[in-house]
């Protein structure tokens, strides 16, 4: 198992322009919809569950989430572009699995590493900067640590040479090559080794 391929590829999502529909209200529900607002706190989230716990209804309200209580059923899924199952029903996550797969929507079923399209990651942001962290769904606290380990080493002013290099690409002129020649000289230093 451990020797398996990692062939995940990471994208950066800006999910304030799709439609994520998270089913559940309970302790996982909270725990995907924190760190997804942590870090995009604009996501545009919907919630369903048959009840919800009452931090996530107070998280929920704070970010103007809609929250529907009510069971799961196959229309929820209209209009959504990516989905994630955190019912404590396994029956109701492979039934949400099924459905959403059948629309050809990105999934996550929270319990179930093998009914997930993707995974969501350790995140650790530093102004523009943003670093995703995956254990390929072997460990999650591994992930966890990890992200605590970036947080404290990359240091916080690491935004402030993205705009200096930023306000440098506007002005360079010439070839692509040429741009990335010039890019590449002014940074260099940045991996020479104690
Ligand atoms: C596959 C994945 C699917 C998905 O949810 O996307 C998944 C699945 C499962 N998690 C479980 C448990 C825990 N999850 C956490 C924490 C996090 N889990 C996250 C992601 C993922 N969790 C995806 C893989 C990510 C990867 O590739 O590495 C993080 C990174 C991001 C986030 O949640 O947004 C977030 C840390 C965020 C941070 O702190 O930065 C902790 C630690 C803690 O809470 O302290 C524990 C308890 C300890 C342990 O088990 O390790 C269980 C067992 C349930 C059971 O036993 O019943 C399953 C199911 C299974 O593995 O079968
Ligand atoms: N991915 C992860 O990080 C983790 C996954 N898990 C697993 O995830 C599952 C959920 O765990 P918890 O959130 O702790 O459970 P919980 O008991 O706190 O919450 C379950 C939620 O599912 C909702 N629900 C149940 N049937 C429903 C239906 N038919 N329609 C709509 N909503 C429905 C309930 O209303 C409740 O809000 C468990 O199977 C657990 O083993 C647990 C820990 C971490």
């Amino acid at each position: 198992m451990l020797g398996d391929k990692n062939e995940l590829y990471p994208i950066f999502l800006k999910v304030n322009q799709l439609n994520i529909i998270i089913i559940g209200g309970g302790e996982v529900a909270l725990e995907k919809l924190s760190f997804l607002l942590k870090s995009s706190p604009n996501a545009k989230v919907g919630l369903i569950a048959l009840d919800f716990s009452p931090e996530l209804l107070a998280l929920a309200k704070k970010h103007d989430i809609l929250t529907m209580q009510r069971p799961y059923t196959q229309n929820i899924l209209h209009k959504q572009h990516i989905v994630i199952a955190a019912t404590n029903n396994k029956d109701v996550n492979a039934e949400i699995y099924r459905d959403a797969k059948q629309k050809q929507l990105l999934v996550n079923v929270a319990d179930t590493p093998e009914l997930c399209d993707f995974y969501l990651g350790g995140i650790v942001t530093k102004g523009n900067v943003k670093i995703a962290i995956s254990t390929n769904g072997k460990s999650p606290t591994v992930a966890k640590r990890l992200r605590q380990f970036f947080e404290e080493v990359i240091p916080d002013d690491i935004n402030v040479m993205v705009g200096n290099l930023n306000s440098f690409r506007k002005t360079i002129k010439g070839t692509f090559k040429s741009k990335v020649d010039a890019l590449n000289k002014l940074t260099e230093t940045l991996l020479i080794k104690n």
